[in-house]
């Protein structure tokens, strides 16, 4: 909880170390271009842009660029602020790099580094074995993925940052080829924290219910042994090429199973090293869990089976993909 937080000035604190807007350099609005709407994100569209970086550059670095709507609460202005101080101080390879903030007049800019790969659960569902192409990844390609959100993870764990949603659709890509890196970007979640609980938004419904650890669901109780539960949710997205947690299991049904004991099965020709550690970061006690560094071992145990990285990558079975990945 960060109860420094005022309308106007926002301080936050990271890695002990306390910050303000000022901390953020400032991207002029005249040396951005943009050229493309990427889609819907929390707040407004997200687009596709070109920055010059000093104003005689021939060449311009392609960004993506946040956008806060002009009708916007002072709620949403200051989330929208917060968010660009959580990305602003942090500094990993695995973690979006935030170029810089328009927040002179409306529409307000955050201005971050383009991943051209696109998100990461996108890109394991077009990457499914197709009866006219076998999968273009093979399981070094799944787990190489998986090193790098746990390194990103790691680096979160060890400056006491919660994120409290790690997911595959929070995390992009550099490239769709191989040599790609993963990064964790975006940080909504992670924002709701430091503002006062009684503005949290509706109901449970706006909680990644399938990405949750019971104590978080049940008390509300979110430690960085949260982040270790989601992860796991997150490896099994990755070995299922994408499919959504639980198929066919709505929230509440989610909630009931895993409060029970109930797990999600290892989806097709999931290597056992790699289901291990699946259910190592869904402990029932959260001190149980493994931390990121453990993690990081196991999977570079994984990496080095010949076995696990043998196993051919095929397709889930039963539910047709639309319904499947919807439910
Ligand atoms: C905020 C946005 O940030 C980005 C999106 C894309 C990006 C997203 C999708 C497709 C492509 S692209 C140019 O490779 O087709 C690039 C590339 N770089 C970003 N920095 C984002 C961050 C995430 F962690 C997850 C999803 C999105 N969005 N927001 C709106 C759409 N995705």
């Amino acid at each position: 909880r960060n109860d420094l937080m005022t309308e106007t000035n926002p301080n936050y604190e990271f890695a002990g170390e306390r910050y303000t807007l000022k901390d953020l350099r400032d991207v002029p609005r005249e040396h951005l271009r943009l050229t493309r709407a990427l889609g819907q994100g929390a707040f407004g569209e997200v687009y596709e842009g070109l920055y010059k970086m000093r104003p005689g550059d021939a060449v311009e670095m392609p960004v993506a660029v946040k956008t806060l709507p002009e009708l916007s609460t002072l709620q949403a202005e200051n989330d929208f602020m917060l968010e660009a101080l959580i990305m602003g101080k942090f500094n990993h390879p695995n973690i979006v790099h935030l170029i810089g903030v328009c927040f002179d007049k409306h529409p307000r800019y955050i201005v971050l580094e383009l991943l051209s790969g696109g998100d990461l659960k996108t890109f394991l569902r077009e990457s499914r074995p197709r009866n006219d192409r076998p999968s273009a990844l093979n399981m070094k390609d799944l787990l190489m993925c998986c090193v790098d959100v746990a390194k990103g993870c790691k680096y979160l764990e060890e400056n006491r940052f919660i994120h409290r949603d790690i997911a595959a659709r929070n995390c992009l890509l550099t490239a769709k080829t191989p040599g790609r890196i993963v990064k964790i970007a975006d940080f909504g979640m992670a924002r709701e924290v430091y503002m006062s609980d009684y503005y949290r938004k509706g109901g449970k419904a706006m909680l990644p219910i399938k990405w949750m650890p019971p104590e978080a669901f049940l008390d509300g109780i979110f430690t960085t042994k949260t982040d270790v539960w989601s992860y796991g949710v997150l490896l099994w997205e990755v070995m299922s090429l994408g499919y959504m947690p639980y198929t066919g299991c709505a929230n509440r049904n989610v909630m009931s199973l895993v409060v029970s004991g109930g797990r999600l099965e290892p989806p097709p020709n999931c290597p056992s090293l790699v289901y291990a550690i699946m259910t190592s970061c869904w402990h029932p006690e959260p001190p149980q869990r493994p931390d990121f560094a453990t993690i990081l071992e196991k999977l570079a145990g994984c990496l080095q089976d010949p076995e696990t990285l043998a196993t051919p990558l095929k397709p889930m079975i039963g539910l047709t993909e639309s319904d499947a990945d919807v439910l």
